[in-house]
C-alpha cells in the first residue's frame, strides 16, 4: 500500500483502534472502509457480529480470513465486561457507536434508554480520559430536537429564512419537548454525554471529537422485521419502508410524513470519519455535524421517491395506494414526538476537513434498494408464502 498522507501532507502512521459498537450499521461501513483502504487495525466490540462476519471469517474459495492479522472480534456487552478498559489501553484510538438509537425504543424503553446512551458510555470516556486515548464519540442530529423556526405563527415569512432552522454546531440551541414526552430520552442522554466529553477535555485534557450523524442510510441498516429481527420491531424509517416495499404493503406515514429530513449515502458519511481518524489535530475538539443538506424531503416525499425507486430497480409495478397514514399514538404509542427538520451547517467539517457529501438522495436510494431486493426478496417471499395459523 502507498503511504498515505493526512491533509497537512505528514505521513499517517498506522494505528490500531478500539471500535465499540463495530457489528453495527455503521460500525460495519467503517471496518470495511478501514480494512480495504487503510493500514490500521481494528478491535471490533460488539454483542452481536453478523453484520461484519465477512471480514472476519474464512471465504470458501481461499479458505483464508480477508484480514487475519488486521481485525480481532471481541463478543462483549459494555455494560459489564471487565476487559474493556485492557481493550482500550491496547489501542491508539477508541470509536464508541455502542446505543439503542431506533426511535421506537425511546418512549418505550425510555430507562434502557437513557442507561445504553448516556451510563453505559460514561466508562469509555473515563477510561480514555485515565489512560490519555483518543475518542471519537457518536451522538446524533437529535440533539438540536426541534428548530426555533417551529415555534413561529404557522404562517411567519421567518419560517422560511435558515438562521430559524439550519442547524449548527456552536450557535444552535437544543430544543427538547416536555418530560412526558419520552421520545427526547435519547436525545437528552446523548446531550449529556456530549456535555461531559467536553468537560473532560476543558479540565482533564482528553482528545475528543463528537460526531453528530444526520440521517446517514444505506445497506446494513437495522433489520427487516420478521427476516432478521423480531417480528414486532420497529427499525427507522429506512428499514420501514423497505419492509413495506418488499412485502408489497402500503408505507406507513406517521402523522401524515410532513417532518423533514436530510439523508445521507452511507458512503459519503464514512468518508468524513475517514478523515477525523486521520486528521486528529485537526478533528480534536470539534464537533462535528455529518450529513448532506442537499438531500432535504419530508418523510412523504421519501415514501413517494423511494416507491418509484423501487419499481424501476425490481421492475415491479407499485400499488394503487402505495401510502397510508397512521398516528404517531397507533405507531410508537404514547409519549412520541418529532423533530420538524433536520439541515445541517457544514461549514466547520468544510473548514477543518475539506469534505463535502457527494451521492443524491436518488442515486443512493437506488443503489440501497438494489441491495435490499438482492439480500431479502426470497426470503419475504417464503415468509409470504406460508399458510399463517389462526
Ligand atoms: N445511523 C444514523 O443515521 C445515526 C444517526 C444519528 C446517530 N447515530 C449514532 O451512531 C451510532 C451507531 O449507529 P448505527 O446506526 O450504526 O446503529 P446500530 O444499532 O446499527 O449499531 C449500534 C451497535 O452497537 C452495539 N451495542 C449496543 N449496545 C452495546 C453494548 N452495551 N455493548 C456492546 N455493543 C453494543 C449494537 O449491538 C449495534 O451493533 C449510535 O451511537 C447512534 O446513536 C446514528
Ligand atoms: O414507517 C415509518 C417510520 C418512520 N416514519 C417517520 O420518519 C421519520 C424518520 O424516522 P427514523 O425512524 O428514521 O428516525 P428519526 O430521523 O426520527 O431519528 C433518527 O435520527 C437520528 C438518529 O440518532 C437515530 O438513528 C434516530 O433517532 C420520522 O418522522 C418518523 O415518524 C414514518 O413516517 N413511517
Amino acid at each position: 500500500m502507498a503511504q498515505r498522507l493526512d491533509l497537512d501532507g505528514k505521513p499517517i502512521k498506522a494505528i490500531t483502534i478500539c471500535m465499540i459498537g463495530a457489528g453495527g450499521f455503521i460500525g460495519s461501513h467503517l471496518c470495511e472502509k478501514i480494512l480495504h483502504e487503510t493500514p490500521h487495525k481494528i478491535l471490533a466490540l460488539d454483542v452481536y457480529n453478523d453484520k461484519i462476519k465477512h471480514l472476519l471469517e474464512p471465504d470458501s474459495a481461499s479458505g483464508t480470513a480477508p484480514f487475519p492479522d488486521r481485525i480481532q472480534f471481541h463478543r462483549l456487552n459494555i455494560k459489564h465486561d471487565s476487559r474493556l478498559e485492557g481493550l482500550i489501553k491496547m489501542s491508539d484510538l477508541t470509536i464508541n457507536l455502542a446505543a439503542i438509537c431506533t426511535p421506537a425504543d425511546y418512549n418505550t424503553r425510555p430507562l434502557d434508554t437513557i442507561y445504553s446512551n448516556f451510563i453505559d458510555a460514561l466508562p469509555v470516556v473515563k477510561y480514555c480520559s485515565e489512560n490519555g486515548k483518543r475518542l471519537i464519540h457518536f451522538s446524533t442530529c437529535e440533539v438540536y430536537g426541534k428548530t426555533i423556526g417551529s415555534f413561529l405563527p404557522k404562517d411567519s415569512p421567518l419560517r422560511q429564512d435558515p438562521s430559524y432552522y439550519v442547524l449548527k454546531e456552536d450557535t444552535s440551541p437544543c430544543i427538547f419537548g416536555s418530560i412526558e414526552k419520552q421520545r427526547w430520552s435519547y436525545a437528552c442522554a446523548k446531550q449529556l454525554i456530549e456535555r461531559l466529553i467536553y468537560a473532560e477535555g476543558a479540565e482533564n485534557g482528553l482528545e475528543f471529537t463528537i460526531v453528530r450523524p444526520f440521517n446517514w442510510i444505506g445497506p446494513r441498516m437495522d433489520f427487516i422485521p420478521g427476516i432478521d429481527g423480531p417480528s414486532e420491531g420497529v427499525p427507522r424509517v429506512l428499514a420501514c419502508f423497505s419492509n413495506a416495499l418488499l412485502r408489497r404493503e402500503p408505507l406507513k406515514l406517521v402523522d401524515g410524513g410532513q417532518s423533514q429530513r436530510t439523508f445521507i449515502y452511507i458512503k459519503d458519511a464514512i468518508e468524513a470519519v475517514l478523515l477525523m481518524i486521520e486528521n486528529p489535530a485537526r478533528a480534536n475538539g470539534h464537533i462535528f455535524n455529518v450529513g448532506n443538506p442537499n438531500n432535504e424531503v419530508t418523510v412523504r416525499q421519501l415514501a413517494e421517491m423511494m416507491t418509484e425507486v423501487y419499481a424501476k430497480v425490481t421492475g415491479e409495478s407499485a400499488l394503487e395506494k402505495p401510502t397510508i397514514d397512521v398516528s404517531s399514538k397507533e405507531f410508537y404509542g404514547e409519549g412520541y414526538d418529532d423533530s420538524d427538520k433536520r439541515i445541517p451547517d457544514m461549514t466547520i467539517i468544510n473548514k477543518q476537513l475539506g469534505w463535502n457529501p457527494k451521492t443524491s438522495l436518488w442515486d443512493l436510494l437506488e443503489s440501497t434498494l438494489t441491495y435490499q431486493h438482492r439480500t431479502y426478496a426470497e426470503a419475504i417471499k417464503k415468509v409470504l408464502a406460508k399458510p399463517t395459523s389462526s
